[in-house]
């Protein structure tokens, strides 16, 4: 520590033992020739819970209201964007940069499914090499004049999402839940991450919230009562949006067909984005 130290290791370019890690530090520069206006991450606790149907929901809706939106999918391992836009076009580059694909509705989209020979072949790779790809999802493709990019983030809160959200400059976070989950605790993880981070969270969303009775109209809550509400207020977050159980959604995303979805559960999480 040198002498005189006010501990703002933001304003000192020391090297000292004690200097603590700016988040800003490790953040990585986009291609130079990408504009990028507003990155929003999207995490979920575990797999599985509808985190790309969301992602894909939020960068169609906007899509519609005349933006420019993005997917850079993050879930190196599970990766479902391509599927659920019906793309499966590779995407093409040169030495150094790779261009992303577009989806019928003019979406770019960018995902390592794009990338493998086959779409089916397993991704075994450790947690530094899949952080890297992200990376170079950022650094490496060229993204056109995107007004909203959506980061479809790998499941939890462990060290590959943590990696990712220290190279890509975040603005905010939206948190997807279903009602199976322990909500409280996985709110309190994506919460603690993101203050570290400096993100702020937009707000959360519950996927598979409830199911329409096609006769009633009523509203069934097949996995248990939500408790997205109890658990935003403890948190002083925002519900966004509840996206019901329904046969559609699935045929939909599994088809390839994502973007005919009216998607109207999602508007208000879609306006949010846009205002932020
Ligand atoms: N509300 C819903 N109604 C019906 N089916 C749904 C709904 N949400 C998601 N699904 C189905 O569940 C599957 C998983 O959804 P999705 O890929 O969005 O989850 P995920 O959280 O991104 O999973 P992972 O992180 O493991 O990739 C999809 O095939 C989709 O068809």
């Amino acid at each position: 520590m040198s002498e005189g130290c006010t501990h703002d290791c933001g304003s000192c370019s020391e090297s000292c033992g004690s200097r603590e890690q700016n988040p800003a530090d490790f953040l990585e520069a986009p291609h130079e020739a990408s504009t990028i206006k507003k990155v929003i991450g999207v995490v979920s606790g575990k797999g599985g819970v509808g985190k790309s149907l969301v992602t894909s929901m939020l960068a169609v809706l906007l899509r519609r209201k005349g933006l420019n939106t993005a997917i850079l999918d993050a879930d190196i391992t599970g990766p479902s964007i391509p599927k659920m836009f019906g793309v499966t076009e590779k995407a093409r580059g040169t030495e150094d940069t790779i261009f992303p694909v577009y989806t019928k509705n003019g979406i770019q989209i960018m995902s390592v499914n794009l990338l493998l020979p086959d779409e089916s072949d397993p991704v075994v790779w450790r947690g530094p090499v899949i952080a890297g790809t992200v990376t170079q999802f950022w650094k490496d493709v060229i993204w056109s004049d995107v007004d909203v990019m959506f980061v479809d983030m790998p499941p939890g809160t462990g060290d590959v999402p943590l990696t990712v959200f220290q190279s890509i400059p975040v603005d905010g976070i939206i948190v997807v839940t279903s009602p199976q989950e322990l909500v409280s605790m996985i709110v309190g993880k994506a919460v603690k991450m993101a203050n570290m981070m400096n993100i702020p969270i937009i707000g959360l969303v519950e996927n598979m919230s409830y199911l329409k009775c096609p006769d009633c109209g009523k509203e069934i809550p097949v996995f248990g009562e939500s408790r997205v509400e109890e658990t935003a207020e403890k948190f002083g977050l925002k519900v966004l949006g509840k996206v019901p159980v329904d046969p559609e959604i699935a045929r939909a995303a599994d088809d390839g067909k994502i973007e005919t979805l009216p998607g109207e559960w999602l508007e208000g999480a879609a306006g949010q984005v846009e205002e932020l």
